[in-house]
């Protein structure tokens, strides 16, 4: 702690106020310093630590706009609490409220506050030492005494908030006027360089008034319309009236401090709209909470409207949660405390429990602030599968909205209870639904086939092609449900996802590239024998070269007569879409490694296989023609216009017969 100590420097005679000042609480008079006046001396490291806590602490001027905002509303929650517990107090039955006035002629900005009030002993200990918390002091003070103060309710803990006016002003002065029976008012003052003084005055409120005569580089801070925005950005919701140059300044309660029950409708709307800074309503509403394992109260709403072109980009938006303690913002856009997938969310947490640092500003990245995060996202994630069930349709239509968000989050997370809790909430087509009914995991899971441990999905732009795709048919045949995913991202998700529930999430692609299981018992009658069958993977291996990693047949294709599997379809389509073009052909292949499967009882293959003989060049022609087929039925060529050139070659061939 640093202090200041005493000299006897001589003091300044009479204090000159500026015309703003005239308007006190109650019918007073000017307030003014008189009697002798002592002067007292900072410590040189004292001096140093000002200087710091004025310079460096904090990287926003304007926030001592807040700090002494804050202080003020400690001052009246003492006050409360004095009252409440039958002190003997002067002026007790006064209105407590914090005034604000600016005067951008005599460039001062002026706080006054009806609260206890300092006598000369606490200005000096208060005002006088930086890193002492008068407030703090007094909490501790009063549990000793065995009062237990709402230690909620006061803001102060680290006794530097008060310094920080001295980063826009070259002269700070307070008067003070104690509650306490038979205290005389003070008058302090200090420049910030080394000395202050203190003096009786006379005519001064009971409270404090604090004025800041502003440096000529911070005039703004004189301006009316920067504070009330300041005072609205910081400091809406401190527990009292605020009033900035006669109007008042915070017009709503701290909602999410309220029980939840208590909060109607109406309300809601009006504090979303504030927050959110946004004209539409809430579509769900989440209030509540939690002492264990981590002190929150929160109020997190999801919008009505739909998320605009900005929100959906990732590295565009910010997130819409503010941080708050003790009903003072701490962090509007706090996103260390909720993932960036939850962007869309308006809301406000409050969390006694934050590691804070001196200047309020930053948070330290503590497992405190992790668990509040892990909290939070969970507990929302649980409110929206809640909503799901009690809410059916209106939480079908939020995640037409909104679902590509919980898909992000997905992706982004790395914590695999994190990412199944997201998994709970997609929903998808599946292959034992008609069109348009849409399935959960959980639901999927609870209805698999006994014995079935992977959960099975394919991606395809439509319905249509998901049922016509040749992958599709050779699951078929086992019966299993296949969820269908339309959009082009949906499969890297399920990707990333893993496993759900245990089971693993398998795309039917490599299921049919992994499943060894042998040829039922009974041979197919139409199909090549097995001789012809390796004769002819030889020969098309051949003909394909070192495109084809692999050439086998199946017995899993009916309608189809070959197609193409690759180790993970997901990540070689995204390479293709992202960055093929950066490959040449042949190094696209080796990467990719494809394995062309054909069907040995479709007549295409067959007629291939007599052709290798009878017409080798046709032959030729139709394998290249079926695996270019195969690559943009897999979707692994980026424009399928490119096969065009050859299927007009093979045309010619066939043709030249007529
Ligand atoms: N308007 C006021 N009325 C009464 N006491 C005040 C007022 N302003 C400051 N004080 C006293 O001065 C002390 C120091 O204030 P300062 O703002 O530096 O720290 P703090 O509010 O205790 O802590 P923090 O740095 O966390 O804001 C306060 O704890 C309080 O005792």
């Amino acid at each position: 702690m640093g202090r200041f100590y005493c000299t006897s420097k001589p003091i300044e005679p009479e204090i000159i106020l500026p015309e703003s000042e005239k308007v006190t609480y109650q019918a007073k008079s000017q307030p003014r310093a008189s009697g002798p006046s002592e002067s007292h001396e900072f410590q040189a490291e004292t001096r140093q630590l000002l200087n710091i806590v004025a310079k460096s602490l904090y990287s926003e001027k304007e926030v001592f706009i807040r700090e002494l905002i804050s202080n003020a509303s400690d001052a009246i929650e003492k006050m409360r609490f004095m009252t409440r517990s039958g002190q003997t107090l002067s002026g007790a039955d006064r209105p407590l409220e914090i005034r604000i006035d600016t005067d951008k002629v005599g460039r001062t900005i002026t706080i006054h506050d009806s609260g206890l009030g300092m006598t000369k002993e606490e200005m000096m200990t208060n005002l006088g030492t930086i890193a002492r918390s008068g407030s703090k002091a007094f909490i501790q003070e009063m549990s000793e005494k065995n009062q237990t103060v709402d230690s909620k309710e006061i803001i102060g803990q680290f006794g530097v908030g008060f310094y920080s006016a001295f980063m826009v002003s070259d002269k700070i002065e307070v008067f003070s006027q104690s509650s306490l029976p038979d205290q005389p008012a003070h008058h302090w003052e200090s420049d910030g360089s080394g000395t202050y003084t203190i003096r009786e005055a006379q005519n001064v409120s009971e409270g404090t008034k604090i004025v800041i005569h502003l440096k000529p580089d911070c005039a703004e801070f004189a301006d009316e319309t920067n504070v009330r925005e300041i005072v609205k950005k910081y400091s809406s919701f401190v527990g009292s009236d605020l009033i900035l140059n006669g109007t008042k300044a915070n017009e709503l309660r701290p909602l999410w401090l309220m029980d939840p029950k208590e909060v109607e409708p109406d309300t809601h709307e009006d504090f979303y709209r504030y927050i959110g800074n946004t004209f539409d309503k809430p579509r769900f509403t989440y209030h509540f909470r939690t002492d264990a394992p981590i002190d929150i109260r929160a109020l997190l709403y999801v919008p009505e409207s739909r998320p605009g072109l900005f929100e959906t980009n990732r590295e565009g938006a910010d997130v819409g949660v503010a941080l708050y303690c003790r009903k003072v913002l701490i962090k509007s856009k706090a996103e260390n405390i909720v993932p960036k997938w939850m962007r869309f969310v308006k809301g406000v947490v409050d969390s006694e429990d934050i590691p804070l640092n001196l200047s309020r500003e930053l948070l330290q990245d503590s497992a405190q602030i992790r668990k509040l995060r892990t909290v939070l996202t969970n507990k929302f994630l649980r409110f929206i599968q809640e909503r799901a069930r009690k809410e059916t349709k209106s939480f079908l239509e939020f995640y037409k909205d909104y679902g590509f968000f919980f898909k992000e989050g997905i992706i982004t997370s790395n914590e695999q209870y994190e990412k199944e809790e997201l998994a709970k909430i997609l929903r998808f087509e599946s292959s034992k639904q008609p069109a348009g009914e849409l399935v959960s995991l959980p639901e999927y899971c609870d209805r698999m086939n006994a014995g079935q441990r992977d959960i099975y999905y394919l991606s395809a732009p439509s319905r249509q092609l998901a049922e016509n795709s040749p992958y599709f048919e050779a699951l078929k045949k086992r019966d299993v449900e296949i969820l269908f995913c339309y959009e082009s991202y949906d499969e890297l998700v399920l990707m990333q996802l893993q496993q759900f529930d245990k089971k693993s999430m398998t795309s039917v692609e490599k299921e049919m590239r992994m499943d060894n299981t042998p040829p039922s018992e009974e041979t197919d009658k139409d199909s090549l024998s097995s001789s012809d069958q390796s004769e002819l993977m030889d020969w098309v291996k051949s003909q394909l070269g070192p495109k084809v990693a692999k050439v086998k047949t199946t017995t899993k294709l009916e309608s189809h007569p070959c197609v193409i599997t690759v180790e993970e379809m997901a990540a070689a389509r995204h390479f293709v879409k992202t960055q093929a073009a950066n490959f040449s052909e042949e190094q696209r292949y080796n990467i990719l490694q494809p394995q062309f499967e054909i069907n040995p009882s479709h007549p295409v293959i067959k007629k291939l296989n007599e052709l290798k003989q009878s017409n080798p060049k046709l032959a030729n022609l139709l394998t290249e023609q079926l695996f270019a087929n195969s690559m943009v039925s897999a979707g692994l060529v980026d424009d399928p216009r490119i096969i065009l050139k050859s299927m007009n070659e093979l045309l010619t061939e066939v043709l030249s017969k007529y």
